[in-house]
């Protein structure tokens, strides 16, 4: 069984603009699995209707078999536990008035019912956070700080923290690294890469960036205008039977 599947999605939004046309997909566990397409062409919808933020139309989300639509809050708990996010922009993703060691608490807070932890153990909040704060490569002296007292790269490294902090199976990860200088780019998707190995996590890596997504994935889909147009193995992405949109996009490839 697939950790996630979506059939035959689509997405209209009330202004009736048709976002999502027919998506379909799987993903396997531990494994990344990217989306790269330009600006506006729906992924971060597609993102939103995964996380239930967003309703879909028709079709179905399924998460270890089981359809995510139209299940009550309650319901969708376990759910919301096993599936994290991570955005562009770290600063909105973190409370301004919490100290990073209450937001890193946050979700084990929430979760701590459904979260069978493997990796990380609580024995006192203060030995927790330092456990995240390891893990993403950050000094403990950091959680006393709050988020205004952060760089970029660091807020971004402690919503990582939090997203890993109940070993969720999936984490989305939505232009993780966009909002980074280039050096703190790399350091970011490198740390990213290395948790989903130590942490036996799935990622669906979403990016307007091919390079990235090719660094990261072992398998790539591309998405224009709400429609996945073509879908490969990493490999296979310099093969001639690409499809000519993803060849666009390799023009642009650094
Ligand atoms: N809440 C909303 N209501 C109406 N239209 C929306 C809403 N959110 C997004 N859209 C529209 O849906 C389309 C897809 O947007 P989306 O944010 O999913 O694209 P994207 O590929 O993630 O773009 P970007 O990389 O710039 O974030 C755009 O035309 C956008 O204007």
């Amino acid at each position: 069984m697939s950790l996630l599947e979506v059939k035959n999605v689509h997405k209209t939004y009330d202004n009736g603009v048709e976002v999502l046309k027919n998506v379909n997909f799987s993903m396997e566990r531990k494994e990344c699995l990217g989306l790269v397409g330009e600006s506006g062409c729906g992924k971060s919808t597609l993102a939103r209707c995964i996380l239930q933020i967003e309703s879909i139309n028709k079709g179905m989300i399924m998460f270890e078999g089981t359809p995510l639509q139209n299940k009550s809050e309650r319901n969708l708990k376990p759910y919301r536990k096993n599936i994290q996010a991570v955005l562009q922009n770290p600063a909105s993703a973190l409370n301004p008035k919490l100290r990073i060691k209450d937001s890193l608490i946050d979700p084990y807070l929430q979760y701590s019912s459904q979260a069978k932890m493997k990796q990380f153990q609580y024995t006192s909040e203060e030995n927790f956070v330092a456990q995240l704060l390891e893990a993403v490569e950050l000094p403990t002296g950091l959680a006393e700080r709050f988020p205004h007292e952060l760089s970029g790269g660091q807020k971004q490294r402690v919503t990582i923290a939090r997203a890993i902090s109940i070993e969720p199976a999936l984490i989305i990860l939505d232009e993780p690294a966009s909002s980074l200088d280039v050096l703190s780019q790399a350091a970011v998707l490198r740390l990213l890469d290395e948790l989903r190995v130590t942490l036996d996590i799935s990622y669906l890596f979403i990016s307007h960036d091919l390079s990235a997504v090719h660094e990261m994935s072992q398998k790539i889909m591309v998405m224009k205008e709400g429609v996945i147009v073509d879908s490969f193995e990493k490999e296979n992405l310099f093969s001639m039977d690409r499809h000519s949109y993803t060849q666009e996009l390799l023009t642009m490839f650094e």
